[in-house]
């Protein structure tokens, strides 16, 4: 397999200025003790600008939800820290923070009003319940009880909980899990709302990378608790292209580019710069190489997701 370095992708889409919404500096977790124990997070440092939809993406067991549960001040880390709006990360400065990262559980003789107003009444807030209840989408619904909710309806009214507290973030642990494909549109759409209408920062961890590259800014990928990949997720597709060669004999070319080269779908794919494709090619006719098909691919955020993580097992 192809040695990966880590992608980092320097322009963010009209970064806005100040503090990032949350930083991860060099943090380290793991579970268990001994020959058993588990490195959930291996130093890893991470930094969530404001005003951005943030996708957190990894295989199964990649620390994805380690990350957030020490974000939410449920798990310590064992060293390294956590900062929110450029503090470190106290229960006072997760009040800037609202969390959506395990499934919301309601009373479902309640109405999603008596349910807002009761988290309204409990905290100090000047935010009214029918704002936020327009705000998620549930105002024609507020009066209803929660029994007879969709999965879509119960996870706008769990980000509704969260936004009474009027956060300036919100973290959400796989938003769109179960949900139908009308209520992947409602929340799609409730969630750039938050981020370009309101002025929010929404961090959120999804295995839908389809759904990923559709609503958030910029991404990280993480694998093993390490940071394989990061960027604006336009500017990590158009790096992340490969120039696919179709060659008489594929094993020859794979050696010949020295590690650049890895065989797939009966070619060769090549890991370059776009700008080194008329060199490459230039090159390979002049050693000889009889070249019968040649295109740049593009990926998809799937496919990048694919490529990084299978590169690094
Ligand atoms: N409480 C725990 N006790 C022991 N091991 C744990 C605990 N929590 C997480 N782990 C281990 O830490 C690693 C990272 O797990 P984590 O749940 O953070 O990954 P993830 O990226 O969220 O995965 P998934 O996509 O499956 O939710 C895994 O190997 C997991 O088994």
């Amino acid at each position: 397999m192809a040695a990966v370095t880590q992608t980092r992708v320097e322009t963010a889409p009209a970064a806005p200025t100040g503090d990032p919404a949350i930083n991860f500096v060099s943090v380290h977790k793991s579970f268990g003790r001994g020959l058993g124990a588990v490195q959930a997070l291996d130093g890893l440092s991470l930094s969530i600008p404001r005003g951005v939809v943030y996708g957190l993406l990894g295989p199964n067991g990649a620390g994805k939800s380690t990350l957030l549960r020490i974000l939410a001040g449920l798990i310590r880390p064992d060293r390294g820290e956590v900062r929110i709006f450029g503090d470190p990360a106290t229960p006072s400065g997760r009040r800037r923070l609202g969390m959506l990262i395990e499934t919301p559980s309601f009373y479902p003789f309640l109405t999603a009003r008596e349910h807002l107003r009761m988290l309204a009444a409990s905290s100090a807030t000047s935010l009214p319940v029918d704002t936020v209840l327009e705000r998620i989408g549930l105002a024609k619904a507020a009066d209803k009880t929660v029994s007879g909710f969709s999965l879509g309806m119960k996870q706008r009214l769990g980000i509704g909980c969260a936004l009474v507290t009027e956060p300036e973030a919100i973290i959400l642990d796989e938003p769109t899990n179960g949900l139908d494909p009308d209520g992947i549109l409602e929340m799609r759409a409730l969630i750039h709302d938050l981020v370009h209408r309101d002025g929010l920062t929404v961090l959120l961890s999804s295995h839908l990378l389809d759904e990923v590259e559709r609503v958030c800014d910029r991404v990280a990928i993480l694998q093993h608790g390490r940071l394989v990949a990061e960027g604006a997720v336009a500017d990590l597709l158009d790096r992340e292209g490969r120039f696919w060669l179709r060659v008489d004999h594929p094993d020859g070319l794979v050696t010949q580019l020295d590690g650049r080269g890895q065989a797939g779908d009966g070619g060769v794919y090549v890991r370059i710069d776009q700008a080194e494709v008329p060199d490459l090619i230039q090159s390979l006719a002049t050693s000889g190489a009889r070249i019968h098909e040649a295109k740049w691919i593009k990926p998809d955020l799937e496919t990048v997701f694919l490529w990084q993580t299978r590169e690094m097992k």
